[in-house]
């Protein structure tokens, strides 16, 4: 019984000491705490949606957006935001970003305008109390392994935008990337926009790579500067012209990336279809 006692207090010595002395153990200490700091606050979070909304519902991402903002703070980071006035626009629009990593998480919901939900894979609603908070916040799953799906998935969504004048965040590289650029753009956004003919409004996370590498194992205390751009109007346009409206979209966001990341560890050019 006496020595069950002395593991937490062990634990409370050795957890500080190893966290001045190993930039390893940072890393896997604050990447293990995020994941279960966001699993316990989605378990709260969840009776709160249930009681205000019912059920699945897009004004649920207000109390998300409440309860994930104090977490950069924990992890030891800092947004610096520019371009606020852009996201001043009355009814239903596309936000698209680029993605680093599901610490960007922490810059959506730094910047996440009322009415406004992500699109996101299919797996994620089976990430635990995390799925089922997604779920309940209005979040459109797609397969991204079935392209016929997740076109017909996002169809639905360009209509329900309209219906219910909400607003969608994509991440239109699809993927993680930590490459020091940005991948090229899947199409899924543009065509979306284009179908609601709703505008875009392009937002980029700066590069994580002065405080978080993943293969170095390095986790610091950082800054992520988040620059919200002006929207692109799509009005009149039709799928013709997702090709070039994804290609200006990708440039704007390319420049303003590469402008407002301090150290940049590109391995490869940018890639272009
Ligand atoms: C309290 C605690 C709280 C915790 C809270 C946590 C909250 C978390 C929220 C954050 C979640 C973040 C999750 C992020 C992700 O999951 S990112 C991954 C998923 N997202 C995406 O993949 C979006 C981007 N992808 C696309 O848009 C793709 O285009 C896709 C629709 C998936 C299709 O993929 P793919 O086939 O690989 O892509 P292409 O772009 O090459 O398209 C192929 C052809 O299809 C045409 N196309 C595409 N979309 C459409 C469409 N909607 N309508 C018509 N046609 C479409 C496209 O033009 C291509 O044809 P052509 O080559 O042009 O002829
Ligand atoms: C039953 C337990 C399952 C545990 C799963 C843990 C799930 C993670 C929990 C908390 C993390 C905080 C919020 C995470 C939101 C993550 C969104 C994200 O970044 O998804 C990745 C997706 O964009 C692209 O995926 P890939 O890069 O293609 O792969």
């Amino acid at each position: 019984m006496d020595v069950l006692w002395m593991i937490p207090l062990l634990l409370l010595m050795i957890i500080p000491l190893l966290m001045c002395t190993s930039s390893t153990f940072v890393f896997y200490f604050k990447k293990f705490f995020y994941v279960a700091w966001m699993m316990v606050l989605a378990l709260i979070a969840i009776p709160l949606c249930i009681l205000k909304s019912g059920g699945r519902d897009i004004e649920n991402m207000r109390i998300i957006r409440f309860m994930v903002r104090h977490v950069k703070y924990l992890l030891g980071l800092r947004f610096e935001v520019s371009g606020w006035e852009h996201l001043q626009t009355e009814g239903p629009y596309v936000v698209i970003s680029n993605h680093q990593s599901s610490l960007d998480v922490l810059g959506l919901m730094e910047i996440l305008p009322d009415r406004c939900t992500t699109i996101a894979k299919k797996e994620l609603v089976y990430a635990g109390t995390v799925g089922l908070i997604c779920w309940l916040g209005g979040i459109v799953f797609i397969n991204r392994k079935k392209t016929s799906d997740a076109k017909s998935v996002m169809a639905d969504a360009a209509k329900t935008m309209l219906d219910d004048q909400i607003r969608l965040w994509v991440f239109p590289e699809g993927t993680r990337n930590q490459n020091g650029d940005l991948l090229p753009f899947k199409k899924g956004a543009f065509h979306l926009a284009v179908q609601a003919q709703v505008p875009i409004i392009p937002v980029v996370f700066s590069s994580y790579s002065n405080f978080y590498l993943r293969k170095e194992k390095q986790f610091k205390s950082g800054v992520i500067r988040l620059k919200i751009l002006p929207k692109i109007e799509t009005k009149g346009m039709t799928s013709d012209d997702v090709s070039s409206l994804s290609d200006k979209s990708f440039d704007l966001m390319r420049a303003a990336f590469l402008d407002i990341s301090d150290s940049i560890t590109r391995s490869n050019g940018p890639v272009r279809h």
